[in-house]
């Protein structure tokens, strides 16, 4: 993509030393942001906000490329020189003409292989909120422009550089530029001096670093290039990731299997010459061959573009996967950890029950609009009620502000007389948060909600009635907490409400300030149906060996009920809640021997799902866990595979983790795991056809030339790979799940790609391969259809080549399950995979029948008889690995 010529004329000014009017006059811009108009202009004028990419690979030098292989030039000088040499220029046009295929269709693998890449990058651009012509609108980040206003948040990625214009408790992370890993509380003061260091300029919010806390807003003045990373970066390397943990283990085999076929090729060529006195050319050429013809070197790119047709499979199933190794891994998953809300609930809260003034009331019944229960959960709340009076926020809150307003109090009212003036926002280590209204006699009100439990550690009296305020004693603590508990116990999430008064604003305005002395006001019980598909989803994943696991900030007893209709806990089995606080008090040793009977975790902060990804790890355990928040980020990379919520999620945990679940639905895990299982599945085919097939063809060879025998000829060994290997190979990787496949356990840890018997069925199905082959040459000699030594030699010579062609073909089904029946499986149920069979089946049977053609390739018309001994070798490989293949199964049952 050709970038339009970003403006050159930089912003190199220090925003910091400026004031935000001068900022905004300087680009021309107000605080209601931009218009679309103007930024669309701008946006021509300076570029897409985003950093350079490394230099392309042109096809041409990809092509290009496909010849630095050492064996094929050696291959194309050979052929050149038997030409000159020999006057066989028929043989040296067919191997260029081959070689030049084979280059073709290298450098379409690979394109093919870096688009999917490009596709998982692309679809990994964060989102910014941005404010233009007085509108808040999400837009992709690259779309940004210098004089845009953006609306950070905590969770957010900050989209471009910013001179920040307004700042509500914001901190930010910035240690990918600064390498300070604390966050660095941001606010809006213009800075003296005009040398202050990045990690210093307290006004400045800089692209890439992460929104941990609080709110804000700023003036972008620096997009792509011309932002700090992007003077620091300078490019953004293109290649990263590309190749998965057992891909590079596939490349050292490769490396093993390329020096072991130039060994055999080399004693091929020595013993030829030497003992049986063939022309040394001839035998250059055949060794050179083998070599081009069974080092699997596109077996790569091969196995990359099986994992990205899975992940369009995946996409297509909500699952986006956004680095590719996740598709391998996700297969061997064996423990899903989960979040509750949003992924295994719907994060629909309803208000059911309501407890105020010491008594439990259902949400049906009226309620005296002057409760300070109710008016604390409204005021305490960032709900946004729109025009429309669709209302923005979180669904936790959403609920509170809609049950006001069914029971007739419109907090828009009463924020009009008592407005913020304060907030302490909430987070998930707390479970609390407050906010600070001016009241018109000049005192200010503190509203708090949050965890019943954390609540009440902080309050100090109880309102019982109106203007009827008692001591909070231990009865009457434990009153209400054992209301909580009774909520709790019917799944229901608990929140409490309280407040206090005080003179001034406190400063600093923290937690410590804030809540503490507080008048308990009420609880709140809210339900969160579960998703209809999620209790099949577990169960699904409990028969296939996974082991779901919940977690949640939620209280212990909601929990365990929650997890109890899902069936992550059933009756009888001995997995029990774990809380944070219990985890807490346990070593890292101690609960990684007790990790195994745990299945729900509750109470718990981010920073404890490190906690227990690494102790399911240490135990040997692939771990999935899905994490939506700023703080879930340790987790979500420490994880085997980090999960991010598409919709909910911030664009901080989207950025830490391998995959985005569209719908945020914990049943779309399972469905991607069954995805990587069955990519998996299809990666060992493609490999299990290809190696068996390069050992049947080096054996054929080998054993003809010790043997003294008839040896094929180059070009017929270099047809047979170019038109019998890439179209069936990558035909099996497209593969429909085998039936069963979540019915078994995790493939393990440590496997790979030759596990499960791949590496025993390449060796006996290559050995039998070739066996076949030579014994139908054989089959030929001794029984002939003609007189002539020399006829009865060409033609057991074709039927060989036949052979070994065709017998590929008919492996090709073999390979569709390694241990299963072929009629279990099905032979025709992959379209593409006919298609490859027929297409490959053709191109085959040209070379000996069309006259003219069959010259070419040396080789001559076979009458039905020889055909009938070379498909009999097709069937019996087929009835052979059958058997095998049931005798293997029966000795597996016992
Ligand atoms: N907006 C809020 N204001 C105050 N307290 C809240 C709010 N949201 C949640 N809480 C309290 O904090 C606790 C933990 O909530 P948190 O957000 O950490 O869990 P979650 O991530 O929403 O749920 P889960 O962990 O099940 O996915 C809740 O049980 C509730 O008591
Ligand atoms: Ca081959």
């Amino acid at each position: 993509m050709a970038e339009p010529e970003a403006k050159k004329q930089q912003l190199q000014e220090q925003f910091y030393n400026q004031s935000i009017d001068t900022v905004r006059e300087e680009l021309d811009t107000s605080l209601d942001g931009l218009t679309p108009q103007d930024a669309d202009k701008r946006f021509a004028e300076y570029g897409a906000n985003a950093l350079a990419e490394g230099k392309r690979k042109s096809n041409l030098m990809r092509f290009i490329d496909q010849f630095k292989d050492f064996m094929i030039i050696v291959l194309l000088v050979a052929a050149l020189v038997s030409g000159f040499v020999g006057h066989e220029w028929a043989d040296a046009a067919i191997i260029l003409a081959v070689v030049l295929i084979n280059a073709i269709m290298g450098v379409i693998q690979e394109s093919k292989a870096e688009e999917a890449i490009d596709a998982l990058r692309e679809m990994s651009t964060p989102d910014a909120h941005v404010r233009r012509g007085g509108q808040v609108l999400t837009i992709k980040s690259e779309q940004l422009v210098p004089g845009d206003v953006v609306l950070l948040e905590a969770g957010d990625i900050v989209p471009a550089d910013l001179r920040l214009t307004d700042s509500a408790s914001l901190k930010i992370e910035e240690s990918a530029l600064t390498g300070e890993s604390v966050p660095v509380d941001k606010d809006v003061a213009t800075l003296e001096g005009d040398d202050i260091g990045i990690g210093d300029r307290t006004n400045m919010a800089f692209m890439n670093a992460n929104v941990t806390y609080g709110r804000g807003e700023g003036i972008v003045v620096g997009t792509g290039m011309n932002t700090e990373v992007g003077r620091i970066a300078g490019m953004i390397n293109s290649a990263e990731e590309t190749t998965t943990p057992l891909q590079t283990n596939l490349n050292q085999l490769g490396k093993i299997l390329t020096v072991l076929i130039l060994v055999i090729a080399a004693v091929m060529f020595l013993v030829g010459y030497f003992l049986h006195g063939e022309a040394p050319l001839d035998m250059l050429l055949i060794s050179i061959s083998l070599a081009v013809a069974a080092i699997p070197e596109g077996l790569p790119a091969i196995v990359t573009i099986i994992l990205a047709l899975g992940t369009q499979k995946m996409a297509k199933r909500n699952a986006l996967v956004r680095k590719l190794p996740a598709v391998e891994t996700l297969g061997s998953t064996d423990i899903i950890a989960s979040d509750k809300t949003g992924t295994l609930t719907q994060n629909k809260m309803t208000v059911e029950q309501m407890y105020y003034w010491g008594k439990l009331h259902p949400a049906s019944e009226d309620i005296p609009l002057d409760d300070d229960a109710l008016l604390m959960m409204n005021l305490a709340n960032d709900t946004k009620i729109q025009g429309d009076g669709k209302m923005l926020g979180d669904p936790t809150e959403t609920a509170l502000v809609q049950f006001g307003l069914d029971k007739g109090f419109d907090v828009r009212e009463q924020l009009k007389q008592w407005p913020r003036v304060g907030e302490v926002p909430f987070d998930s280590d707390r479970k609390l948060m407050s906010t600070v209204h001016q009241l018109p006699d000049g005192r200010f009100l503190v509203a708090v909600k949050g965890a019943p439990d954390q609540l009440l550690e902080r309050a100090t009296q109880v309102e019982l009635g109106k203007d009827d305020i008692q001591p909070l004693d231990d009865t009457r603590k434990q009153a209400i907490l054992d209301q909580n508990m009774d909520l709790a116990k019917q799944a229901m999430r608990v929140l409490g409400m309280a407040y206090k008064f005080v003179d001034a604003l406190p400063d600093p305005l923290d937690s410590d300030t804030v809540e503490n002395d507080l008048i308990f006001a009420g609880l709140v019980g809210m339900i969160d149906p579960e998703r209809p598909e999620a209790a099949q989803a577990v169960a699904k994943a409990k028969s296939a060996g996974i082991r779901p696991i919940m977690i949640t900030g939620d209280h212990q007893v909601t929990a365990e009920a929650i997890a109890g209709r899902l069936g992550i806990i059933t009756p009888g089995d001995d997995a029990a809640v774990l809380t944070g606080a219990q985890l807490d008090d346990m070593s890292d040793q101690d609960f990684e021997k007790n990790v195994s009977k745990y299945s729900v975790y509750a109470r718990v902060s981010p920073e404890h799902k490190v906690r227990i990804v690494k102790a399911w790890q240490k135990r040997g355990k692939v771990v999935a866990m899905t994490g939506d928040g700023v703080n879930d980020a340790p987790a979500l990379k420490s994880a085997d595979i980090g999960i991010g919520m598409g919709i909910t999620g911030t664009e901080v945990s989207k950025g830490a983790s391998d995959m985005v679940l569209a719908d945020d639905n914990f049943a779309t895990i399972v469905v991607a795991v069954e995805e990587g299982r069955k990519v998996f599945a299809n990666i060992q085919k493609a490999i299990q056809y290809l190696l068996s097939a390069n050992l049947g063809e080096v054996l054929t060879l080998f054993i003809m030339t010790m043997m003294g025998w008839d040896v094929l000829k180059p070009v017929q060994l270099l047809w047979i790979n170019l038109v019998t290997d890439t179209f069936p190979a990558i035909a099996l990787g497209v593969e429909p799940t085998e039936p069963g496949i979540m019915k078994r356990k995790p493939r393990g840890r440590n496997s790979n790609f030759f596990s499960g018997g791949v590496a025993s069925s390449v060796i006996y199905q290559g050995i039998l391969e070739g066996a076949l082959t030579l014994g139908v040459y054989l089959f030929g000699i001794l029984h002939p259809v003609h007189t002539s030594q020399g006829d009865i030699h060409a033609d057991a010579l074709t039927m060989a080549y036949a052979t070994l062609a065709l017998i590929q073909l008919f492996h090709a089904f073999n390979v569709k399950s390694i241990h299963q029946s072929l009629f279990t499986v099905g032979f025709f149920r992959n379209k593409a995979f006919n298609w490859a069979i027929l297409v490959s089946t053709l191109l085959v049977g040209v070379t000996i029948v069309v006259p003219g053609f069959n010259g070419l390739f040396h080789v001559r018309e076979l009458d039905l008889y020889q055909w009938l001994t070379v498909l009999s070798a097709g069937v019996l490989m087929l009835v052979i690995v059958e058997i095998i293949k049931f005798v293997q199964r029966r000795m597996g049952k016992e």
